[in-house]
């Protein structure tokens, strides 16, 4: 059997993905996806099928990441990548479905559902040979006219395609994994994290069994007046397992930390980026990165914490049968709860007192970014005294909380364990006056009273990062909740689009109305609207008249709250916001539109897929050229690889304008918005802005004042 007889044709992409999803424990059981329709297949942009895959992927409610890599990348991608769908074959035709990787073999799932082992050699070779078939041919006849032979022929044929091959991507693979906005629980197991955090609470309680024995050894020996030189080895050889015990946990909380600390961060990522734009503006700048800048916390206290809390958990239980066991149990016991009740109220405290100081601190963080975004405004139209008129007393705010939290925190590391110690050990002092107890019993109570003390100390640590980590879970709640519905458009993704004829209907509105949130009137009010492919729309009227808010509704950058919108026959919830981006592309208003500090070329195809083909980047170049920014990129040192933005060369408005116009229309979509883009321009270069517009675009609907 060859390794083509384990591949899928492409055609079955849908099938294949679902059983890899199953065979991998990231789905319970097979689902009906579909095929990829003609069109997507046929498509020669590789993207089309991508694209399909993301969607189909993310109906699953996982993730396929496209990855790819250069020859020499191949291997580590191989034996990492699983479970991963693999295109092999010429033009990457057919896919094989990769279940586990492995140094040599790896296991693959045929198209009969079974398992199978293959050769890494030979799977690396279905994925370079479509590359290093044409290339070997014209090296090889390249080396032949300098007339070398044998080894050396060969060795400089291997030289000449290493050296070609080492900017040739190959290897196009789609690593499958639970999407970040996948419910909690589900990716806590598919990392294999609540396995680890079993083993880690069991390696935990076995050093606690070690270290008792132990002691219950040496205690008996001391006590019985026995210097026994084989009881004392056990001990030593008792104290000596706890090492590798120890070991192990350390070991296993690291990869614990690791792996979800990475998720959290693919969690808060997505849901930083599907942030609703109003959400956004409402809250400023400032107060978002002051969430951000929290969010960090999330992971180092709330994971450590969380650990540290369970070990906590455990040297608590262990000392409470100790205790019930000695002289004076229900005492103990009794002391034990009440000391347990105070620690939960010491513990509400701080909490309180920590939740305060980090509200008056993001307050403090908003006021000094929003005052900094607008600091060249008010160096140049503030009165100097005026600059920091309120900053002192919001730091004397921030600092009088800060102490208050101090305090608590103070309380509750001297008071709890130390406090227990002190009560824990009078109550023993009843029995030891008396003597009605044996020795052997005390001292084994004396054990318990420190177990628990240790568990006091560590609960405080414990308690304390995971108080940190929910003062700033409540801060990171705006992303993890976008985070959750992040995957809400991904539907859009799998339709294939080929573009709309000319004259027929393409953006369609009927009664649309739109409300800001909080607004009492609504900005727009039953609408109606039609478009056509090829159409060129000025929209003209008065300011404040809601053109923006039209322009925003038609690119898909705000849902009705009233009415419909159609693009090509479909609405949004079934295009979902990707779709609707990759037929309607817009340039919102200035104050709304941004560079980013990257290169120009970053800035003018972001909205295509990253890095660019040659061939973008041949037409961002020439879109530039038609927009008259030819002698601008002529002056930049890097050309379309200067960077630009705050910190990179510095653009003017008119160029500024005519970048933002550039990057609407390279997307290449159906209908292009420009909202008062040409405002900017002097009367020749609009002149030419607008021809290179009309060329260039498919549909174009120009927003402007009359
Ligand atoms: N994000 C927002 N939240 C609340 N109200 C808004 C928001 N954006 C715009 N508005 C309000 O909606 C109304 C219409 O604004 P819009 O920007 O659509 O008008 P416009 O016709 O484009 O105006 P201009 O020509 O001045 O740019 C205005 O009264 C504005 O105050």
């Amino acid at each position: 059997m060859t390794l083509l007889d384990l591949t899928w044709p492409l055609e079955r992409a849908g099938e294949a993905l679902t059983a890899l999803a199953v065979q991998a424990r990231l789905q319970p059981a097979l689902r009906e996806l579909g095929a990829p329709g003609t069109a997507v297949l046929a498509d020669p942009d590789d993207a089309a099928i991508e694209r399909w895959l993301a969607g189909a992927a993310a109906g699953l409610g996982l993730e396929a990441e496209s990855v790819d890599t250069d020859v020499a990348g191949v291997d580590a991608l191989l034996r990492t990548a699983a479970p991963a769908l693999l295109r092999v074959g010429p033009g990457g035709r057919a896919l094989l479905l990769l279940l586990r990787g492995g140094r040599r073999t790896l296991l693959v799932l045929a198209p009969d559902l079974r398992p199978r082992r293959v050769a890494l050699d030979d799977v690396r070779r279905a994925v370079c040979e479509h590359v290093l078939a044409p290339l070997r041919g014209r090296a090889e006849a390249l080396v032949d006219r300098t007339g070398l032979r044998g080894q050396r022929r060969e060795r400089a044929v291997e030289l000449l395609l290493r050296e070609r091959l080492s900017v040739l991507r190959v290897g196009r693979a789609f690593i499958l994994r639970p999407s970040p906005a996948a419910p909690l629980l589900r990716l806590l197991r598919a990392e294999g994290l609540l396995a680890r955090a079993a083993a880690l609470a069991l390696l935990h309680a076995a050093e606690l069994a070690l270290m008792i024995t132990a002691w219950w050894l040496i205690g008996g020996l001391v006590f019985a007046g026995r210097t026994d030189a084989g009881w004392s080895q056990a001990w030593l050889l008792l104290l000596l397992t706890v090492v590798p015990c120890r070991m192990g946990q350390a070991a296993i909380a690291g990869e614990i930390l690791r792996s979800a600390g990475s998720l959290l961060k693919r969690r808060l990522l997505v849901g930083a980026l599907a942030l609703p734009g109003d959400l956004t503006r409402r809250e400023g700048a400032g107060l978002l990165l002051g969430r951000v800048l929290e969010t960090s916390a999330v992971e180092s206290l709330g994971l450590r914490g969380g650990l540290v809390s369970l070990v906590a958990v455990l040297e608590f239980a262990a000392a409470v049968p100790i205790l019930a066991l000695g002289p004076a149990p229900v005492l103990h016991l009794a002391l034990l709860a009440a000391w347990a009740a105070l620690s939960v109220v010491l513990v509400a405290r701080t909490g309180l007192h920590l939740t305060a100081w980090t509200d008056t601190r993001g307050e403090l963080t908003h006021h000094l970014v929003e005052a900094m975004v607008g600091h060249r405004t008010r160096l140049a139209q503030e009165a100097p005294e005026r600059w920091h008129e309120d900053d002192d007393a919001r730091l004397v705010r921030v600092l009088a909380r800060e102490r208050d939290l101090n305090r608590s925190e103070s309380l509750l590391v001297a008071l709890l364990p130390r406090g227990w110690l002190v009560l824990g050990l009078a109550a023993l002092l009843p029995a030891f006056v008396a003597g009605s107890a044996p020795a052997a019993t005390i001292a084994a109570a004396i054990g318990g009273v420190l177990l628990a003390q240790r568990g006091l100390a560590t609960f405080v640590v414990g308690a304390t990062a995971l108080l940190g980590c929910g003062v700033a879970v409540r801060q990171a709640l705006p992303m993890l909740r976008a985070a959750e519905s992040a995957d809400a458009g991904a539907h859009g993704l799998m339709l294939s689009f080929p573009p709309v004829p000319e004259g027929q209907p393409l953006v369609v509105a009927r009664g649309l109305g739109f409300r800001y949130p909080g607004r009492e009137r609504p900005v727009l009010r039953e609408v109606d609207l039609a478009i056509a492919a090829g159409d060129r729309l000025l929209l003209e009227g008065g300011s404040g008249g809601g053109k923006s808010t039209l322009g925003a509704l038609v690119a898909g950058l705000r849902e009705p709250t009233a009415g419909l919108v159609l693009l090509a026959g479909l609405d949004r919830p079934t295009l979902g916001l990707v779709g609707w981006r990759r037929r309607v592309a817009a340039a919102p208003q200035f104050h709304e539109n941004h560079i980013v500090t990257a290169t120009l070329a970053f800035n003018l195809l972001m909205g295509r897929s990253w890095p660019p083909t040659q061939k973008q980047l041949a037409e961002a170049d020439a879109v530039c050229r038609e927009l008259g920014l030819g002698e601008l990129l002529d002056r930049m040192p890097s050309g379309l690889l200067q960077m630009v933005g705050e910190t990179g060369w510095q653009l003017s408005h008119g160029e500024r304008s005519r970048l933002f116009i550039a990057r609407a229309l390279l997307q290449s979509v159906d209908l292009v918005v420009l909202d008062e883009s040409f405002a900017a321009l002097d009367p020749a270069t609009l002149q030419q802005a607008l021809r290179c517009v009309l060329d260039r675009a498919r549909a174009v609907l120009v927003i402007a004042h009359p």
